[in-house]
């Protein structure tokens, strides 16, 4: 048998006779490794030698009690289930234990072996399930590992590197701003799964895509009944990411009322779910997300102030792909080859003329229009290589809105040379390469502080 087949026992039992009877019975699983004990003392002396899956302790024993003993196995493995099996049925004791962290509370009876046999077996299937959970978050984990995942080698992605850093380092809330499809999910992710939180979940909501009547029971849970058509307890989003992260997408959607409760929660750091009085206690690392502009919100009184500084904690702002167009051609490859491997296509080459044309286009739906752009290229095209006529651009706005306002001549132009700054990283040199005018001009214009290489 596998060491990692085993599952050790022990029991904590004076009485020699019921000890054995225990022993006995769960010796008919041969996976069980049984130790029995009959002092509180030895019990624990043991536990640093060789550790149990699983302890039940008979209530009254000569040296110390059952809550007292659970209480000092706690202190060493707090994650050990333990059961108490008591001479008496004594229903303030059993509520107590129960409360303080007890697995179950048994009363010596005939059943007591019976249970005892199905409550191991329940224990040891939410064990195994709780361990492929962890696992699964720890892949999860890798998946998104940063470097890999987010890519990008322009200076502004660069930046965003440095702050998700930052942010991982400590338990500080976030705040993600950017247009649609920047990569701030992606982000918000990379944070959680690189913090110490990652074993723990990470829940997304998107405050846009609920109902506003519906949303507060969304965020804090209802019990039941409480109001017309709550038929069951709902534990809320809130209570679902406890001790992970909450990803709130879209905050600016949140209305005034669920803004004072929120920031009610996030102050005291406990809920109660709608209709209920129980308080929820919360550790939850809170990152959000919004494409609106909340200080803004703040100004028109759209959104409160308060919970604006409560929120904002460490800012991260994603450019928009225009504004880093030394990563298009990187997160094509990326995404066709991604494409390729999933449908076990061969690999694929992007024409130069290609390359020309994805660098020209301004991405409104940033990131992710680029990925939908180079997958529906990759089943238009002959299966060999991405042709020009193979992109189809689905939006219509092909300007960057540079005619949106009246200016003269003059301010377009430092707009103009601005906005290429930005797109090719500051290299002044490429960029009066590609406006086709001298670079002293533009240093010229560095110098009279009508631009500035930020
Ligand atoms: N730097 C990046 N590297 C690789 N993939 C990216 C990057 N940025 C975004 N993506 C991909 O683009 C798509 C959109 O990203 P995501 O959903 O994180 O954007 P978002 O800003 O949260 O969008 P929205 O505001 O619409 O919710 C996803 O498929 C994501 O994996």
């Amino acid at each position: 048998m596998n060491e990692s087949d085993i599952y050790r026992i022990f029991i904590v039992e004076d009485d020699p006779w019921y000890g054995e009877v225990l022993k006995y019975h769960l010796s008919l699983n041969p996976n069980y490794e049984l130790h029995r004990f009959t002092t509180g003392e030895d019990c624990l002396k043991y536990i640093s030698v060789c550790q149990p899956h699983l302890i039940t302790l008979d209530y009254s024993l000569p040296d110390t009690n059952g809550a007292e003993l659970f209480r000092r196995i706690q202190e060493r493995l707090p994650d050990t289930p333990v059961i108490v099996i008591s001479g008496q049925k004594d229903v303030e004791t059993a509520v107590g234990l129960l409360q303080a962290g007890v697995y179950n509370y048994f009363v010596k009876d005939d059943r007591t072996k019976d249970l005892l046999w199905n409550a191991i077996l329940k224990i040891r299937e939410n064990q195994s399930l709780k361990q492929e959970v962890d696992q699964l978050r720890e892949e999860l984990g890798q998946k998104y590992d940063f470097n890999s995942i987010i890519k990008g080698s322009s200076q502004a992605i660069g930046k965003v590197f440095t702050l998700v850093e930052k942010a991982v380092r400590t338990n500080i809330n976030v705040s993600i701003t950017g247009e649609t499809g920047t990569g701030k999910e992606l982000v918000a992710k990379a944070i959680h799964y690189h913090s110490d939180r990652r074993k723990k979940p990470f829940v997304a909501v998107n405050m846009a895509a609920i109902p506003k009547e519906l949303a507060e029971s969304e965020l804090f849970g209802h019990e039941k009944g409480s109001f017309t058509g709550a038929m069951n307890k709902k534990i809320g989003r809130f209570e679902e990411a406890n001790k992970g992260t909450l990803f709130l997408d879209e905050i600016a959607e949140l209305d005034l009322t669920l803004q004072s409760k929120l920031l009610r929660v996030l102050q005291e750091r406990e809920l109660t779910r709608v209709g209920g009085s129980e308080k929820i206690m919360l550790d939850i690392r809170l990152v959000i997300a919004s494409h609106k502009d909340l200080l803004e919100e703040v100004r028109q009184g759209r959104f409160r102030e308060d919970l604006y500084y409560r929120i904002m904690g460490l800012p991260i702002a994603l450019p928009p792909l225009r504004e880093r167009s030394t990563d298009i051609m990187l997160l094509a490859r990326h995404f066709l080859d991604e494409f390729c491997k999933d449908n076990r296509l061969g690999t694929m080459t992007i024409l130069p003329a290609t390359t020309e044309k994805l660098m020209r286009y301004n991405y409104p739906g940033n990131v992710r229009e680029l990925k939908s752009i180079i997958q529906l290229a990759a089943v238009m095209s002959d299966g060999v290589e991405i042709r020009p006529d193979d992109l189809l651009f689905t939006s219509l706005s092909g300007t960057n809105g540079n005619m949106a306002e009246e200016m003269t001549l003059r301010d377009y132009t430092i707009q103009i040379i601005k906005s290429y700054l930005k797109k090719y990283d500051n290299n002044v040199l490429l960029v009066a390469d590609k406006l086709d005018i001298g670079k002293s001009t533009i240093y010229k214009m560095i110098q009279n502080d009508e631009l500035s290489l930020s």
